[in-house]
């Protein structure tokens, strides 16, 4: 019976695209993963997006858009990534999928028939503008401790105070502006201050091999009482009031789950959902003993993931997690934690438009990875110097050396007959397939590359020690040539094999060169005999570093189109996948009766046909500026509802307007010419 393992990576919360750390987290999980399937094991590698939450209500209501419609914008926009990384998910779904709705609401009626399910009465900031409670992110004020000016409501970025959101000074709806008042509400908690959570989560987390020592050590501290000898698990509350994009907590109207409790319930529901659609009963596997549950997360969420997330399952009669492992940050250039938003880092979509190879980034990634919770960073110089040193110096380099030969003078056809010191060289190799998969189970990605490279730089010794292409002009020495070329093909498959994990889609090109099925980590135990190959054809690039000094090149300057700065960045990044961007020309442009800053406009969408659109935000423009005068990108994003841009002439290109602050805006670069009704791509 092979192993049985469900895999996830955390859940990236739908309001962005994926930064440079959403890709190092995917592509340690799906390094692991593909060893395991090679390995014989059968997995299910699962993920979705994290839909629900304040800031994507938020965020949705800005862009004009439902909660559902901004998520799935930016959940159309996944797929380039994940293909172009080579990530292999099984499935990607939404917690705002029927299977998290009713999963979690099983979960919770679980819990409260436990009686770990609780009441209170809490004070909150609300906003009267908004009629809301206000989230501490949405509360800005004057630090109560050194009265620096716009500081959220949980700490000061200028002094570094910590405080409640209510001591703040002057504090203000960062929504609305109003001043927001104390309110109170019925919240659900759950408590996971029971002695039965407490005695559960001390002997959880300390059973052997569940969590990195580090990890355990970390919270640890949690199960040991504070200084008044008071437990230090506290109740977590786990309930938002309405307006809340979430899911309605059962028997409580106007009230929803907080984020955070859907949100590792989707790593279930998105495992059933995939279930649904290949026939496979999910109550069944996950009522299996025998398979494994395993989360790759990021440190900043071990609390969640080691705490609040094994409590739940137990206590609502689940399967807990087999293993949580956790991982360090990525920087880039010895920088700071990337984060979305803040935009900063290192873009894996301009990486792969570039025309850098994925499988680089990925070789990068999996060479300075290890099992400890330690932050990784991106060095442009390192990185070119191990893909080329490496990769293609030492690994790429036996086939390029041997290929030829083989196909020129034996007409493809590998020699049975290998010599002592050629077959010596080979089950060094072979004999390191043990202590390699080793490596790879126990995430020890780095030292599992430099093993491998070290048998690399073996073979390359063997390579120089009997020269090929000095043994090619020889006469009488085709069975020497013979030899050496086709032991050094057999040693390149056997590093491919090793190498597969992290370079699949290499690999899946040199087993078309090698005219071999899908290669198995078994397959290291054989040998190809008289096997007969394809022709070689150049199979990596070195890094060409102008490229990647190119990735950390700043964004053109924006386009500043006369009366104001905010006005022509209206359309964003993941909108360009599905939405038709049409050029449209502004043929009237009035004064919404009443407002000085609502301007009614319409275009000429093409075709003769007319379109009215209103204008929130151009408030600096005044009509006699647009008439005629500006050309408006058109994009239909739904029947109902247009986004545009304004601009002049035609739009030639989009470039950030502001990537720190807003990674998906772009500004529209005019030229001309700009028709009526063109279609922009
Ligand atoms: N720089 C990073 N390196 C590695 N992993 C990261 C990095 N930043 C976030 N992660 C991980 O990505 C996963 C998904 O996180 P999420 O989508 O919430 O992104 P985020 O960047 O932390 O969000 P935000 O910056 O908006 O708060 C988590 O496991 C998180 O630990
Ligand atoms: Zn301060």
């Amino acid at each position: 019976m092979p192993r049985q393992l469900f895999v996830t990576t955390a859940l990236p919360y739908a309001n962005a695209g994926f930064h440079i750390g959403h890709i190092m987290e995917y592509t340690q999980a799906d390094i692991w993963v593909r060893f395991q399937r090679m390995a014989g094991s059968q997995v299910h590698f699962v993920c979705a997006d994290d839909a629900h939450g304040a800031p994507i209500m938020i965020a949705a209501e800005k862009a004009q858009k439902t909660p559902q419609e901004f998520v799935a914008g930016i959940a159309a926009g996944r797929k380039q990534y994940l293909d172009g990384f080579h990530i292999s998910f099984d499935n990607w779904h939404s917690t705002d999928g029927p299977e998290n709705h009713e999963l979690s609401k099983a979960v919770y009626l679980s819990l409260r028939h436990n009686e770990l399910i609780s009441t209170k009465t809490i004070e909150q900031f609300f906003d009267p503008a908004k009629s809301m409670f206000l989230p501490d992110r949405f509360i800005k004020g004057e630090c109560p401790k050194c009265g620096a000016k716009d500081q959220y409501g949980d700490s000061c970025e200028v002094c570094g105070a910590v405080y409640a959101p209510t001591e703040l000074k002057n504090p203000y709806s960062v929504l609305s502006g109003a001043t927001p008042v104390l309110k109170t509400s019925e919240h659900y908690f759950f408590k996971l201050s029971d002695p039965r959570c407490v005695d559960f989560l001390t002997q959880w987390t300390q059973e052997p091999g569940r969590l990195q020592p580090e990890v355990l050590n970390k919270i640890r501290e949690w199960f040991e009482p504070d200084e008044e000898g008071n437990n230090r698990l506290s109740d977590w509350d786990i309930s938002r009031d309405a307006p809340y994009f979430g899911i309605e907590i059962p028997d409580a109207p106007g009230k929803y789950f907080y984020v955070w409790l859907d949100a590792p319930i989707g790593y279930l529901a998105s495992l059933k959902n995939y279930f649904g659609k290949i026939g496979k009963d999910f109550d069944a596997f996950m009522a299996d003993e025998s398979v494994e549950q395993i989360h790759f997360i990021g440190k900043d969420i071990t609390y969640f993931h080691t705490l609040f997330w094994p409590a739940m399952l137990h206590f609502s009669g689940r399967k807990t997690p087999n293993h949580v492992f956790v991982h360090g940050f990525m920087t880039v250039n010895g920088g700071e934690k990337m984060s979305k938003s803040r935009g900063t880092g290192l873009d894996p979509l301009k990486y792969l438009s570039l025309g850098l190879n994925a499988e680089w980034l990925r070789y990068y990634i999996a060479a300075k990875l290890n099992a400890k919770v330690e932050d990784i960073d991106f060095n442009p110089e390192d990185f070119a110097a191990r893909i080329n040193s490496d990769l293609v110096g030492k690994f790429i380099n036996i086939a390029s050396r041997a290929a030829g030969f083989l196909t020129k003078r034996f007409d493809g056809r590998l020699s049975a007959d290998l010599g002592v010191e050629g077959r010596m060289l080979l089950d060094a190799l072979r004999g390191q397939s043990a202590a390699i998969a080793e490596l790879y189970e126990t995430r020890e990605f780095g030292k599992a590359l430099r093993e491998i490279m070290a048998l690399a730089d073996k073979v390359n010794e063997f390579v120089d020690q009997h020269k090929p292409w000095e043994l090619a002009k020889q006469e009488g020495m085709d069975a020497a040539l013979h030899d050496v070329c086709s032991v050094c093909i057999e040693a390149f498959r056997l590093l491919t094999i090793y190498l597969k994990p992290v370079l699949p889609a290499l690999a899946v090109q040199v087993e078309a060169f090698l005219k071999v099925e899908p290669l198995k980590w078994s397959d290291s135990a054989r040998a190809l005999g008289a096997h007969q190959i394809g022709a070689y054809q150049h199979l990596m690039q070195r890094v060409d570093t102008a490229k990647v000094e190119q990735l950390f090149e700043a964004p053109p300057a924006p386009k500043v189109v006369p009366g104001g700065e905010d006005i022509a960045a209206e359309i964003k990044i993941d909108d360009f996948a599905k939405v038709d961007l049409r050029i449209a020309k502004i043929v009237k442009a009035e004064h919404v009766e009443g407002s000085d800053k609502l301007l009614r406009l319409t275009l000429d969408a093409g075709e003769g046909r007319t379109r009215n659109v209103f204008s929130g935000i151009k408030s600096a423009y005044k009509p006699e500026d647009l008439e005629g005068k500006l050309t408006v990108l058109v994009a239909n994003l739904a029947p109902r509802k247009m986004k545009f841009g304004i601009s002049e002439g035609m739009v030639l290109a989009a470039s950030h307007a502001d990537e720190k602050a807003h990674p998906g805006i772009f500004v529209l670069e005019p030229g001309p010419g700009a028709q009526p009704g063109m279609r922009v791509r």
